[in-house]
Order: C-alpha cells, then sequence, then structure tokens
C-alpha cells in the first residue's frame, strides 16, 4: 500500500443508500473508513460494524476539524445531502442549505485542514432536458430544479477551489441508482420513495396496492421515458476507483456514471414481472411534471479515466437484487 491508502477516508452521508454501499466497497478493500452523517435520512445498522459514525452535522466546520484531525484524514467522499426533487421545489431554500450552503463548509475545512483530495456525489439532474442521446460531460448544464441547481454550484465551488488551492476533486454524476448489495448488507431505505424500482419492490411486497406509471405517451419506443439504471454496487466501485485515481496523482474530473444504455419504464416493470413470475399491478398515469423523456449517460470518458469495471449491469440483477433487499426489509419489521 501507498502511504495514502493507509490514510483514513471520511465518508459523510455513509449511513444513507449509496455511501453505505461506498463504506461496504472501501472496507472489503481494507480500507480504514469514518463516517459523518447527522442520520436525518440515514440509518447507524447501515453501518457496517468496525467503522467509526461521527454523528453531527457536514456543515459544523469545528466538528469537521476535530474529525480530520482526530483520524488522520487524507481524502473526503461526500454523500451527505438532500435527494427528493420535487421537495426541492417546495423548499428550495433548505436545498440549497443543505446542498450547498453545507458544502461550502466541507469545502473550506478541506481546504484549512489541507486535505487534498475531495470525491463528490453529483447528478444527472445537470443536465435538465438534454435534446441529445447519449448525454456526454461536455453538455451544456441546465438544471430545471432546485436539487440539480443546488448540486451544480457544488460542483462549480470544487473548480474553482482546486484552481486555487491544493486540492484535487472528482465529482461523480450519477445517472439512475438503483440495486443493492448483492450480499444482502444494505439496500435502499427511503421513507419517501420516489424511485421507480423501490417503488417497484415495494408494490411487489404488498406495501403498495398499484404502481403508477407516469406517461406513456412520451417519444419513446414504447411511450414511457428511458433512464440508465446503474447498479448501486458498481457505483460504489466507481467510487473506489476515483480514490486510486487521485491517489495516483490523477487530475481533477468531472464523470457520467452510468452504463450508456437505457431502459424505459414498461421494460424495467415487464422485468420486475419476469423476476417474480407474477403480474404488477399498475396502471397508466398522468406524466409526472419535470420529466425528460430520455437519459443516457455517455460514458466514454469515465471508461478512459477510471480503471473501473462494472459487475452487475444486467437489468435482471439490478432488479432482482432491490426485490430481495425489499424482501429482507418486510421480514424484518
Ligand atoms: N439516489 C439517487 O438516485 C441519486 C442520484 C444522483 C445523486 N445522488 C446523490 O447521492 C448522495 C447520496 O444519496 P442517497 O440516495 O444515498 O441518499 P440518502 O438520503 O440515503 O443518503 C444521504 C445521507 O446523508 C445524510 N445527511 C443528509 N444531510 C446531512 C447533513 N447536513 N449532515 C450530515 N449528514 C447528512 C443522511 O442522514 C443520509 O445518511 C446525495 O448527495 C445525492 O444527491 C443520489
Ligand atoms: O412510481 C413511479 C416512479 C417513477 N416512474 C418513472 O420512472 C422513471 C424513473 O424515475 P425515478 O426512479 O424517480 O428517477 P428519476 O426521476 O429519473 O431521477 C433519478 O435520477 C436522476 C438522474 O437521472 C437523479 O438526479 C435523481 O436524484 C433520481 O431521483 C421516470 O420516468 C418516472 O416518471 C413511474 O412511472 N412511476
Amino acid at each position: 500500500m501507498t502511504t495514502s491508502e493507509n490514510e483514513t477516508v471520511l465518508v459523510t452521508g455513509g449511513a444513507g443508500y449509496i455511501g453505505s454501499h461506498v463504506v461496504l466497497a472501501l472496507r472489503d478493500q481494507g480500507r480504514a473508513v469514518v463516517v459523518l452523517d447527522d442520520l436525518s435520512t440515514g440509518r447507524r445498522s447501515a453501518i457496517p460494524d468496525g467503522t467509526a459514525l461521527v454523528e453531527g452535522d457536514v456543515g459544523d466546520k469545528a466538528l469537521l476539524a476535530e474529525t480530520f484531525a482526530r483520524h488522520g484524514i487524507g481524502t473526503v467522499l461526500h454523500f451527505a445531502g438532500s435527494i427528493v426533487v420535487p421537495e426541492s421545489v417546495e423548499r428550495p431554500l433548505a436545498y440549497y442549505r443543505n446542498n450547498t450552503v453545507k458544502s461550502h463548509a466541507l469545502i473550506e475545512a478541506c481546504v484549512e485542514a489541507g486535505i487534498g483530495r475531495f470525491i463528490f456525489s453529483s447528478t444527472a439532474a445537470v443536465y435538465g432536458m438534454p435534446d441529445r442521446l447519449p448525454i456526454d460531460e461536455q453538455t451544456p448544464t441546465k438544471p430545471i430544479n432546485p436539487y440539480g441547481s443546488s448540486k451544480l454550484m457544488t460542483e462549480w465551488m470544487l473548480r474553482d477551489s482546486a484552481a486555487a488551492h491544493d486540492l484535487r476533486y472528482v465529482a461523480l454524476r450519477y445517472f439512475n441508482v438503483a440495486g443493492a448489495d448483492p450480499q444482502g448488507r444494505s439496500g435502499q431505505v427511503s421513507k419517501v420513495a420516489t424511485h421507480l424500482i423501490k417503488i417497484a419492490a415495494q408494490t411487489v411486497t404488498g406495501q403498495r396496492a398499484e404502481l403508477q406509471i407516469y406517461g406513456d405517451d412520451y417519444d419513446t419506443a414504447d411511450g414511457t421515458c428511458v433512464r440508465d439504471y446503474i447498479h448501486v454496487s458498481d457505483l460504489a466501485d466507481a467510487h473506489v476507483a476515483a480514490l486510486r485515481h487521485l491517489e495516483a496523482g490523477g487530475a481533477s474530473e468531472v464523470l457520467n456514471c452510468g452504463y450508456g444504455r437505457g431502459y424505459s419504464v414498461r421494460e424495467v416493470l415487464a422485468m420486475v414481472e419476469r423476476v417474480t413470475g407474477k403480474p404488477l399491478p399498475m396502471r397508466i398515469g398522468p406524466r409526472r411534471a419535470g420529466d425528460p423523456p430520455a437519459l443516457v449517460a455517455g460514458v466514454e470518458r469515465i471508461g478512459r479515466t477510471l480503471d473501473w469495471t462494472p459487475r452487475h449491469a444486467e437489468l435482471e440483477t439490478i432488479v432482482a437484487s432491490a426485490l430481495a433487499w425489499e424482501e429482507r426489509l418486510v421480514r424484518q419489521g
């Protein structure tokens, strides 16, 4: 191991859905990890045994400085934030505070402490309604909701801080994250589920009576929206690869995270039915405001920049792991 591989990594939001999978991936690689999380949407039980949790706010600079010093942090992976798009439309200032203002505090604390590596959870929502597919990183960023804007502003703070200070970063723009740890150690536990595959899993397990397809009159092959679904464990591996990239002295990067292929809502739901062997109760509803017809990642840049090979890209694997996790949640009560 190089010196930096022995340093402890700080994962903000590590008790949440994606962060907890990244903690597992880092631990599987033998890395020392500390989680900072306020448990607002995350859960203590998502953090594996032997991983320290600092329970607190990612905007608390005194806590950050103390945590950096106490644990000898060399890299920050920043997942903490608010993620519900419609809520961001209703409460924009809450989203700018939690996602942008607190990221400002975190980046500033890193600069002050001389922490030179930063990995950030960004989103395809920074692109808004792009008119060309696949969406590469050169596509103009035109977010159409405060959530996307709050994330894009953090990307800008990182870009400008990296130009001015001894800081290198990787911003990963996630497309549609889904699925669960293949070993059943973590998965999505949303109080308010909005994601298609999560809602389908809740319907399969009887927690919802039926699922609504938000519009079947889009200009796509079957009329429903197309998305690039990425397995959360592959996404976690991309973070480990980004960490290695920075440790090896690699330059700052903004990278899409997807597979470069899309599935329609109907195709996803057909896969759910195939995996369960049962019909899924569903009906066609109206379009949901702000949904782009199709989002598919351009993945040339991540392929060329990171040493990352997806291992769970089959839609069947994504859906089956999400269903297995949901069944586990229901059994646990
Ligand atoms: N889920 C997706 O499809 C998706 C897509 C694109 C980007 N992202 C980004 O990935 C990151 C993680 O998302 P997720 O799906 O795991 O969400 P999540 O809600 O499961 O995780 C967020 C975590 O951050 C913690 N947190 C929130 N505000 C905090 C604060 N002020 N201080 C400390 N901890 C705080 C929560 O308790 C939770 O554990 C977010 O930044 C999100 O914007 C998610
Ligand atoms: O009950 C449902 C839920 C969703 N959908 C549709 O399924 C597709 C996917 O929706 P969803 O799973 O909510 O994901 P997106 O709206 O595509 O947004 C996700 O993906 C974005 C990046 O692509 C991220 O920025 C967001 O945080 C994340 O929620 C969309 O066409 C929805 O209209 C339905 O038809 N019925």
